[in-house]
Order: structure tokens, then sequence, then C-alpha cells
């Protein structure tokens, strides 16, 4: 039975009066003949209807340029300099050519500084002006408006606006963005259009995440983004694992962890042939050489969390005034779906066996748990039966919980990049979002860091944190006292 995730959007009640433009397109749009790519077009918001015209031929003559012309910006690439355009001396059209180009290098420039695009590389595609340059600018196959349509996605993030014409374009690129502002997106499209049609030369592109959760729901949202295409997408599962001949697996996508990726490759004696995957031999040497002619993407500030998240410090004294604290702001104002994340999977359970006697529902994961138990929590969650995960960093990074409303770091978090990836966790795609995180007075020194990054995320920080000296931050993980309350003898 489909699990009812309503409770995620109670309490939004449309008022059809006052949206029935809206209902009426929606109308509209169930009487569409399905293969009138058109009314998708109309969907979309439009920045500049008379720049996309213009963007085809532009980016079609950057391609013609005879030397890169280098994109303003930061250099991150050593040896980028910048080459003098070269052109024929002379020619009328030419310098027509430049002057349209130079219109389009300010019109590039004009939209990324409106997203807070920030690119550095050779020759740096346009971004895109709507999602409708897909089919305008790079003729897609209409499914892949129909999906963006039916999931309700109107305009491309800023990641998404750079990303896609960079992959599209055969670059390949290193991107940073804020959290939940859309990156699988910006991948995942690029590669559904560059891989066209459904083929039989085996697994042509390899999508690695970093967790099992992580790599199962990238499969969901890919299948959901392909609905309409027969794209054979496979998740690398124990069983697909274990009892999978490769050579006969009718698959085009492979999602998978880079831990069963090598497993596969081991065991299945290289049987697995990944010579025609869109990534240039494996995953581990791209890393490890300078990229060729790799374009580079930051959207938002360096060393920030996404704007969209109110953080708080709370100072609880000692860890049962953690406790304390966390049955406090629960009983002032419980915001289910809710994070909470601790430094270990101990600490974990202790504080699960605390608070699953409260009034709440609750729930607890971490890698101790087995792979149907791990799937069946998040699908708890995710379906509305657990109001609050207790979670370790197993969940910090990529997890797309729609709606969670906030995140409580009960541990400090071990470094800047884990806070931002486990508040990142709320305030999603554009939604407000709140992160709570104790600290003790083991975690004082380091709470010049986080004020940092509250600071670049355009929070309110008092002066007395930004007044203390920053302090080199390894992994900051120290020994605390158990959060259980029972006595010692009835533990064992
Ligand atoms: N163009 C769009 N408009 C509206 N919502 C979008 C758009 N693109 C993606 N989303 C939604 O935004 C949410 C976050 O997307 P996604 O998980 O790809 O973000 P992310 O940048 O990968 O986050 P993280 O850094 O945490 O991994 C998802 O719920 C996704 O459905």
């Amino acid at each position: 039975m489909e699990k009812d995730t309503s409770f995620l959007l109670t309490g939004i009640k449309f008022n059809k009066k006052r949206f029935a433009g809206d209902f009426s397109r929606f109308k509209k749009r169930k009487q569409r003949n399905d293969d009138s790519p058109v009314d998708d077009l109309s969907y979309f918001k439009r920045e500049d209807t008379e720049a996309e015209k213009v963007v085809v031929s532009v980016n079609k003559k950057r391609k013609r340029k005879t030397k890169a012309e280098r994109v303003e910006g930061f250099s991150v690439f050593k040896g980028s300099d910048s080459v003098p355009v070269v052109t024929d001396e002379g020619s009328e059209q030419e310098e027509n050519n430049q002057k349209e180009l130079n219109r389009q290098n300010e019109r590039d420039l004009r939209l990324r500084k409106k997203y807070g695009i920030h690119v550095s590389g050779n020759n740096v595609p346009s971004p895109l002006q709507s999602f409708a340059e897909l089919s305008t600018r790079y003729g897609c196959e209409s499914y892949l408006l129909h999906n963006l349509v039916k999931l309700g996605f109107k305009e491309p993030t800023p990641i998404q606006r750079q990303a896609i014409p960079v992959l599209l374009s055969g670059r390949e690129c290193f991107a940073k963005a804020p959290t939940g502002s859309g990156k699988t997106l910006a991948f995942v499209y690029p590669m559904l259009m560059k891989l066209k049609q459904p083929s039989k030369d085996g697994i042509r592109t390899v999508i690695l995440c970093h967790t099992r959760e992580l790599a199962a729901q990238t499969t969901r949202e890919c299948k959901k983004m392909a609905k309409g295409s027969k794209f054979r997408i496979k998740l690398m599962t124990k069983e697909l694992l274990r009892n999978t001949d490769f050579t006969k697996l009718p698959c085009d996508i492979l999602i998978s962890t880079p831990r069963r990726l090598q497993l596969c490759i081991c065991k299945k004696k290289k049987k697995i042939d990944l010579s025609s995957a869109t990534l240039p031999g494996f995953v581990e040497d791209v890393a490890r050489t300078v990229m060729h002619d790799a374009v580079r993407i930051i959207v938002g500030d360096k060393n920030a969390a996404s704007e969209s998240i109110k953080q708080k410090l709370i100072f609880a004294g000692s860890e049962e005034g953690k406790l304390l604290a966390l049955r406090q702001s629960f009983a002032e104002s419980l915001n289910p779906p809710m994070l909470i994340f601790v430094q270990s999977i101990e600490r974990a359970e202790e504080l699960y066996g605390e608070l699953k006697f409260d009034s709440i529902r609750v729930g607890v994961i971490h890698s101790n748990l087995s792979q149907e138990q791990r799937e069946s929590v998040i699908d708890d969650f995710r379906a509305g039966k657990t109001w609050v995960l207790i979670a370790t960093d197993v969940l910090g990074r990529g997890m797309d919980f729609k709606g969670v409303k906030c995140v409580i770091n009960y541990d400090f978090p071990d470094c800047a990049a884990s806070y931002i990836h486990r508040i990142g966790r709320s305030g999603r795609a554009g939604r407000i979002g709140e992160a709570i995180t104790f600290y003790t007075e083991h975690d004082i020194p380091y709470l010049r860091n986080i004020a940092n990054v509250m600071t670049a995320s355009g929070c309110e920080v008092p002066s007395w944190l930004t007044d203390m000296p920053k302090k080199k931050w390894k992994k900051h993980c120290p020994r605390r006292e158990s959060i259980s309350t029972k006595p010692k003898d009835e533990e064992e």
C-alpha cells in the first residue's frame, strides 16, 4: 500500500478562489494532448525570452572561437591564463558576431550576478534563462519537460542554471552549492539528455553516493526524472552484487556506493565493464588528476550554510543540561518532522532510550542497523509515522526529507562541513528551516568556527562570539558523559 505522506502537507489548504488561475492552468493541463510540449513551455517562469532566442547562436559561435576566452571570475585553476581573443581582421560579419558575443557575455554576467553564480574556466556556456531552454536550446525529449511540470519545478535553481549547460557542452565540472539547492537534478538531467536513448552497450553511467541511503534516494529521484523514458536504472544492492552477471545486466545507469562498486569489480573479476561510463577511467583516477579544461561553479558563499535556515546556539552547561534543554524545547514547540544529530551510535541509542517513553514518535538510525531496519526507519520518517529521528552523521549529507522543519545538533558537530551538511537537512528547495546547536564547556573553543558559518549565512551573531579566538578545527569529537539517566546497575 502506498505510504501516506500527506501528513507532510497537512495544514496547507489552497484557497481555490485565490488560486483560480493556477487551478485553471492545471485543469487545462489535464486535457493536454500528450505530445504537445508547447504547453509545458508555458508552465515555466521565463527570465528574458528575447535573450533565450539569442543564446543558442552565440553559444554555437563561442564553440567555434579560435582561442578560448577567459570568463571573469576568480581563477581557481593554475595556468588558466586568459588568452586574447583572436579573430580574423576586417570582416564585418566577424565584427557583428563579436558584438553579439559581448552582449551575450553581459547578459550572462547579469544572470550570474543575480543568482550568485561564480564560474571559472575557459569559454563557460551561458546559464539557463529558464527550463524552456532545455527544449528551445537543446531540443530535449518532451518527457523531461513533462516531468518538471509534474514535479512542480517552475524554474531552475542557480546551480542548475549553470551546471546543466556546462555538462551538456561535454565539459567536466566541479560544482559547489548550498544544501537543498537541487544539485541532483543539476547532474541527472544533462546525463539523461546526453544518454538520449536506452542502449545495449552496457552500463554507460555510474553515479557514486557515499551512503546506501543516499544511493537509494538518488535512484528514486533518477527514476522520477526519467519517467516516460525506457532507461534501465539500477541500484547496486547486496542482492545485485551477489547474484548478477553484469555482462548480461540490462542497465544504462548504475547507482552505487564506492565500496559496493569496488566489491563488484573485485568479486566479478572485472566482469563489470565501465569502459563505456561517462567518466574517463575509474572514479578515483579522476579525483586525483587535474580535470581537463574543467569548469568550476560555486553558488553562494564559501563555507556558508543555506540562507533559508534560522540558526541558534544554546549553552546547555552539561550533558544532563542538554537532555533538559531538549525536553524543554519539545514542550515549547515540537516542530515535526525533526532530525536530531549525535556523535556516535552509542549515544544515538542512549538518547533513543530516553525519548522513546516521551509522548513523541521517535526513531533512531545508525550504521549498526541492518539494511532492512535502516530502510524501514527512513520509510517511517518519510511517511510521518516517526516525527523525530535521531541520527548519527550517516544521514548528515545529501538525504532529502521533504519538509524537515528543524534540525537539532544534540552533540556539537565535529567540523564546519558537518555542521553545514547536518543543518542543511532542513530549509531545502527554498523552504524555511531551523537549526539548534547545543554546546557545553567542551565545545566552547570551537564556537567561533560555527559563528563564522552563521555570519557567512547571513545570521545575526553576537559580538562576544565573533571576538572569540578561532581554533584550528580538526575532528572535534570529545568523550561525553552518558546521556542515559538509568542507574548504572540497571544499564548492565
Ligand atoms: N528547480 C527546482 N525547483 C524546486 N524544487 C527543486 C528544484 N530542483 C530540485 N528541487 C527540490 O529541492 C530539494 C533538494 O534537492 P537536492 O536533494 O537535489 O538538493 P542538494 O543540493 O543535492 O542537497 P544536499 O546538498 O543536501 O545534497 C528536493 O526536494 C528537490 O525535489
